[in-house]
């Protein structure tokens, strides 16, 4: 009966109110495909003018969902971590990690979650910015110079790909890579296919994958615990070293679990802002010109250094402003581990409930003219709290933002000092499916700049 499809219960009255869809499927389909048509944010917007504002309910991935939003909505569920809510992954990110950190009420991923920013704050990733910028001027050069013409989202892919091995694991050799390549992408196709574990499904691809690159990882952390004691490698060398002197009593396939959820983390996610970034840069010809004096006041071949990193605000800015619009993560889940009231409507234990960027990143009452590109909405203050919030928030925040933040700004300086940028299909569109990506991989022309 449409009692059973809507809801549309008052404050104070019960439930969010909302729209629970079809059996099982709930409304993950149109969830999903309003991604994929470029605009995830209509799913949202449509639902708050409808139902609510604050939080409304549907039926997303098989699971009963309240959708938080706006600024109360991402600060009520970050600041409750633990408290009302937990941490949850849909079945197909759990099956495909099982026992690793992001199985966040286990006793050992709690102390792995605590673990994790030591190896990547500020202070542990300086040492690291002089290597992703050799791994930079390689990736240029073996990627991009003496090219008319690339295609820039594999090519960032490769980017991103090749700084995680070597940090993490000082992998660099290309036939060691490639061993890792394909499998990564198995994964990553794993997490978001739908979860059916049969012979040949992307599901059991992405399972036996991440089984792979476990075993692997296994095998790396047994010989490097061999080789650390006796000098053979250096114990600063990457983060698998600093992990194993900080941590003697943790179990290897632990440490394996908890890189191969930072290589995942960081797979698809900064590359695809790089991409976002090509394109807004070839657009947008003032931002361009902004970027390319702010890089030319580095003399050519001199190495990156911290301080110049820190320097390159107004880079941040306009990866900020494509973070905002083009969010690699387009919101995560939580669990009610209680029966709680929200906004006087009562969300039941066990219920999931999401947090998006898209209720705040999109909407003009926090962000004016939101679909401009305006790098100033960073200058100054900025955003109001819990308005950008690209990474998340609180105790379950993104450990990789640092690290991301650097490796971007690596990439946008070597990017504008060597060319000028065209885009071969100027209305290519960003999609999500979920991570944002350019339908056609997006080509670009490349004029060097002693060319001009
Ligand atoms: C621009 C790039 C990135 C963005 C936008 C991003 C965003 C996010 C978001 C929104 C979450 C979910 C937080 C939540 O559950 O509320 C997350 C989790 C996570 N990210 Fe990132 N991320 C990026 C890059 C990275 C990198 C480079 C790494 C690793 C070096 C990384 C590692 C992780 C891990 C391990 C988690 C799970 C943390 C947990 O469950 O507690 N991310 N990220």
């Amino acid at each position: 009966s449409l009692r059973f499809l809507f809801h549309k219960s008052k404050p104070g009255t019960g439930l969010p109110p909302g729209r629970t869809g079809w059996p099982v499927i709930g409304e993950s389909l149109e969830f999903f495909s309003m991604g994929r048509k470029g605009h995830p944010e209509k799913f949202i917007f449509d639902r708050m003018a409808k139902y609510s504002p604050a939080v409304f309910r549907t039926h997303l991935l098989g699971e009963r969902t309240a959708v938080f939003c706006g600024a109360t909505g991402n600060k009520f569920l970050f600041s409750n971590e633990n408290k009302l809510v937990q941490s949850w992954w849909p079945f197909s990110v759990d099956k495909i990690f099982s026992s690793s950190i992001r199985t966040s009420y286990k006793e050992e991923s709690i102390k792995m979650r605590k673990m994790l920013p030591n190896f990547l704050q500020p202070e542990a990733l300086h040492r690291y910015i002089g290597i992703m910028d050799h791994i930079a001027r390689h990736h240029f050069a073996d990627g991009w110079d003496n090219k008319k013409e690339v295609v820039v989202f594999p090519l960032a892919k490769n980017y991103t790909f090749r700084i995680a091995f070597r940090l993490f694991l000082s992998i660099e050799d290309p036939k060691q890579l490639d061993k890792f390549a394909k499998p990564f992408n198995l994964l990553a196709s794993g997490v978001i296919s739908i979860p059916i574990d049969l012979p040949g499904t992307p599901f059991n691809k992405g399972i036996k994958a991440s089984n792979f690159i476990r075993k692997e990882l296994v095998a790396i952390i047994k010989q490097r615990k061999l080789d650390l004691p006796n000098g053979k490698v250096s114990s600063s060398q990457d983060i698998l070293s600093q992990m194993l002197l900080t941590s003697d009593d943790t179990q290897e396939l632990d440490i394996a679990n908890m890189i191969l959820a930072l290589l995942t983390g960081s797979h698809d996610t900064a590359s695809s802002v790089c991409t976002s970034i090509v394109k807004y840069l070839a657009e947008l010809p003032h931002i361009y010109e902004q970027q390319v004096k702010i890089a030319r006041s580095k003399a050519a071949g001199e190495l990156l250094s911290w301080e110049d990193l820190q320097k390159m605000k107004y880079s941040w800015n306009v990866a900020c402003e494509v973070l905002r619009l083009a969010s690699p993560l387009q919101g995560a889940f939580r669990e009610a581990i209680a029966d709680f009231t929200y906004n006087g409507f009562s969300i039941p234990k066990g219920w999931k409930l999401y947090w998006n960027t898209n209720s705040t990143h999109k909407n003009p009452e926090f962000f004016a003219e939101p679909t401009r590109f305006d790098p100033s909405r960073f200058e100054g203050s900025g955003p109001a709290p819990y308005t950008f919030v690209p990474f998340g928030g609180g105790a379950r925040m993104c450990p990789g933002k640092e690290y991301a933040r650097l490796e971007i700004l690596v990439f946008m300086h070597h990017l504008v000092t060597r060319f000028k940028l065209e885009m071969v299909f100027p209305d290519e569109k960003i999609v999500m499916d979920p991570t944002p990506f350019p339908t056609k991989g997006l080509p670009i022309r490349l004029f060097p700049h002693t060319s001009i």
